[in-house]
C-alpha cells in the first residue's frame, strides 16, 4: 500500500491540478495554515493552564490566564474560518474532476479500435473504469487532501506533543496502530470482493436491462421470458450476495477487533501519562495539555487513517480507471502518416484476411475485390459468409490482419481513420437508432444544410416519415422522453438511407439497406441505386438477388472466400451458387404469381 498510495496521490493531485488550479491551491494552502494554527492553539492552552494551575487567588489566575485564553480563542476562529474555506474550494473540486476524469473516458473509447468492443478484457474493465473508476476520481482528490489535512493536524499535535516533552511523542503513535491496521484491512476485502463480483455484477446490469428496458419489453412478453430472466437474474444476485454477506462478517470482525485494541492502547497512554506526573517527568499543566493534545492529536487521527483509508479503497478503482486509460490509449489506432486521398478511381482489397479477437477462424480469408469510381458493386452470400466483416473493413472500421485495402495505390493503413470515414457512408444492418430529433438524425453532427436535408430525406423516401411527425424535423425520435415519437422499423430504414445521401460521400456502403421496407421504397431505392446514385460509389449488401442484376459486378461470398464473380449475365452463365439462388428466389416468385 505504501508502494502504491505516493502513485495514487501523484495522479489525483495531477487531474486535480488539470481541472481547477485555483480550488486545488486553495484546498492545499488554507488547510496547511488551519494546521498551524491547530498547534499555535494548542501551545496557547498550556500558557492558559499554566497561569490557572499556579499559586494564588483564583481570580488572580484567571486574570493572569486571559490573555493566553484570548490567544486560544482567536487560534480556534481563525482555524475555524480556514477550515471552512478549505472545505468549500474542496466541494468545488469533485464536480470539476468528475467531469474532467470522465471527459477523458468517452474522449477514449469514442476512438478506440472498433474490435477493442469484442473483447471481454476490455469491456470488464471500461465497465469497472465506468462505474467506480470515475466517481472515485473525485473521491480520491477529497481524500488526498483530506490525508494531507489529517496528516499536517497530526503533525501539529506531534510538534506540540514535542515541544511540550519528546517522551510524549510515541503515545500519540500507540493510539494510531490499532485503528489503522482496521481500516485498511476492511478497505482491502471490500475491493478483493468488489473485483471478484465484477463479472456477475456486469450480467446482473444486463439482465436488469433486459427486464427494465423498452426495447425487449415487447420480447419478454411474447416469450413469456419472465420466469427465466428472473431466474437467471438470481442466481448471479445469489453469488453476489454471498460475496457481499462474507465480506460484512469479516468487516465486522476486523473491526470490533480494532476498536478493542484502540480502547486497550487509549488506557495505556493515560496510564503511562499517570505514571510521568508522579514521577514528575512533567508538571500538571503539561500533563493537562497533552491530554488535550492527544485527543485533539487523536481526532486528527482517526479523520487521517479513515481518509487513507477511503483514500486507498477509492485509489484502487481510481487504479482501475488509470489502467483502463492506459489500456485503451494502447487501442487507439495511430494517426496515420498521410492524409486521405481526395478520392479515388479504384479501390482494391487485395488478399485480405480477417479474424474478429478470441475467434478461431478468419471471418475473411484472402479475399479480393476491386471496385471502380462510379460503380455499383454487390455482396451477395449466405448469412455469416462474410458480406458485413468485408464492407467494414472497405469503410476503414476494422484493419485487415494480412492483404491491404488501397485507394489508387494508397494502403488505408497509412491514413488517419476520421479522414477516411469523412469520405465514406455506411449504412449498417443493424444502424443506430440515435435519441436524437429527426433533422439530427439525418444530419448526424455534420452542418445543416436544408436544401441538401430535403434532398437527401426524399431520396431515401424518408419526406413522408417526416411529415407525418407532429413537430417535422424537430420531432424527438425517443418515446422515452417527453413528447418524443417512435418509427416503424421501414420508417427508421428510411431514416437511414436519409444518413447516407446526406453525407454526401465517395463511397456509399449500403448493408442489407431494404431489409424493412415495403415494396415500393425498396424499388424506388433500388432505382435510385441503379442510377449509380447520382455518380458515386456504391457496395451493396443484400439478400434480394432482383436487386442486384444490375450491379455492374457481384461477388459471391462463402464462409468467408469470394467464390464466384462477374456480372450478373456472367453468373447465370456460369450456373454456380449465385445462379442456384437467384432460381430459388424467382421461383418463389412465379410459384406464388401461378398459385
Ligand atoms: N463481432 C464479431 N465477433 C466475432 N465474430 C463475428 C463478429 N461479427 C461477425 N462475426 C462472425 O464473422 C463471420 C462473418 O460475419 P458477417 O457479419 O460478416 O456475415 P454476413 O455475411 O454479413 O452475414 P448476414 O448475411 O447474416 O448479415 C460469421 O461467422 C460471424 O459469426
Amino acid at each position: 500500500m505504501a508502494r502504491r498510495l505516493p502513485a495514487f496521490t501523484g495522479a489525483a493531485l495531477k487531474i486535480s491540478w488539470q481541472a481547477s488550479r485555483r480550488d486545488t491551491a486553495a484546498a492545499l494552502g488554507l488547510n496547511l495554515a488551519a494546521g498551524f494554527f491547530t498547534a499555535f492553539g494548542l501551545l496557547a492552552t498550556t500558557g492558559v493552564l499554566e497561569s490557572l494551575f499556579a499559586a494564588g487567588p483564583t481570580a488572580e489566575r484567571v486574570l493572569a490566564a486571559l490573555p493566553a485564553l484570548a490567544m486560544v480563542a482567536g487560534a480556534t476562529a481563525l482555524r475555524a474560518g480556514l477550515l471552512a474555506g478549505a472545505s468549500w474550494a474542496q466541494e468545488r473540486l469533485k464536480p470539476q474532476v468528475e467531469r474532467l476524469a470522465e471527459k477523458r473516458l468517452f474522449h477514449l473509447t469514442t476512438q478506440v479500435e472498433l474490435t477493442a468492443f469484442d473483447d471481454e478484457e476490455f469491456h470488464n474493465a471500461m465497465q469497472r473504469a465506468r462505474d467506480n473508476g470515475v466517481p472515485d476520481s473525485a473521491t480520491v482528490v477529497e481524500m488526498t487532501v483530506n490525508v494531507l489535512t489529517g496528516a499536517i493536524g497530526v503533525l501539529a499535535t506531534a510538534v506540540t506533543l514535542g515541544l511540550l516533552h519528546p517522551v510524549l511523542l510515541p503515545l500519540l503513535l500507540v493510539t494510531a496502530v490499532p485503528d489503522g491496521w482496521a481500516a485498511l484491512r476492511t478497505a482491502r476485502m471490500r475491493y478483493l470482493a468488489f473485483r471478484r463480483v465484477s463479472t456477475a455484477r456486469r450480467r446482473k446490469y444486463l439482465l436488469s436491462d433486459l427486464m427494465a428496458e423498452r426495447l425487449p419489453a415487447a420480447e419478454v412478453r411474447a416469450f413469456t421470458l419472465r420466469e427465466f430472466l428472473l431466474g437467471e437474474y438470481d442466481q448471479v444476485a445469489e453469488t453476489e450476495q454471498q460475496v457481499e454477506l462474507d465480506v460484512a462478517r469479516e468487516r465486522t470482525g476486523t473491526r470490533v477487533a480494532g476498536s478493542v485494541l484502540g480502547g486497550l492502547a487509549l488506557a495505556a497512554v493515560y496510564v503511562a501519562l499517570g505514571a510521568l506526573l508522579s514521577f514528575g517527568v512533567i508538571a500538571l499543566a503539561v500533563a493537562g495539555t497533552a491530554v488535550l493534545a492527544i485527543r485533539t492529536g487523536q481526532t486528527s487521527l482517526t479523520s487521517l487513517v479513515q481518509s487513507v483509508n477511503r483514500l486507498y479503497e477509492a485509489g484502487l478503482y481510481f487504479g482501475d480507471y488509470l489502467a483502463f486509460c492506459e489500456l485503451a490509449r494502447n487501442r487507439v489506432p495511430s494517426v496515420g502518416g498521410s492524409a486521405a486521398p481526395p478520392g479515388f478511381a479504384e479501390i482494391v482489397a487485395d488478399r485480405v484476411t480477417f479474424r474478429y479477437p478470441g475467434s478461431d477462424t478468419p471471418a475473411l480469408h484472402e479475399v479480393s475485390v476491386t471496385i471502380r469510381r462510379g460503380e455499383v458493386v454487390a455482396l451477395v452470400g449466405e448469412n455469416g459468409s462474410g458480406k458485413t466483416t468485408l464492407a467494414k473493413l472497405l469503410a476503414g472500421l476494422y484493419t485487415p490482419d494480412s492483404g491491404t485495402i488501397r485507394w489508387d495505390g494508397t494502403d488505408l493503413a497509412g491514413i488517419s481513420g476520421d479522414a477516411l470515414r469523412e469520405k465514406i457512408s455506411v449504412i449498417a444492418q443493424d444502424h443506430t437508432r440515435w435519441p436524437l430529433t429527426a433533422r439530427q438524425n439525418v444530419t448526424l453532427g455534420r452542418p445543416v444544410d436544408p436544401v441538401r436535408l430535403a434532398e437527401a430525406v426524399e431520396t431515401a423516401g424518408a419526406d413522408e416519415v417526416i411529415g407525418r411527425l407532429a413537430h417535422g424535423y424537430d420531432t424527438l425520435l425517443d418515446r422515452r422522453f417527453h413528447q418524443g415519437q417512435d418509427l416503424s422499423g421501414g420508417q427508421w430504414q428510411r431514416i437511414a438511407i436519409a444518413r447516407a445521401f446526406y453525407r454526401d460521400a465517395e463511397l456509399m456502403i449500403f448493408d442489407e439497406p431494404s431489409s424493412a421496407l415495403d415494396a415500393r421504397a425498396e424499388h424506388a431505392l433500388f432505382e435510385r441505386i441503379r442510377q449509380h446514385a447520382d455518380g458515386r460509389t456504391v457496395v451493396l449488401i443484400t439478400h434480394r438477388l432482383s436487386s442486384v442484376r444490375h450491379a455492374d459486378r457481384v461477388y459471391v461470398l462463402e464462409s468467408g472466400r469470394v467464390a464466384e464473380e462477374g456480372t450478373h449475365t456472367e453468373l447465370m452463365l456460369a450456373d454456380g451458387q449465385y445462379a442456384q439462388l437467384y432460381r430459388l428466389q424467382a421461383n418463389a416468385y412465379l410459384d406464388r404469381s401461378t398459385a
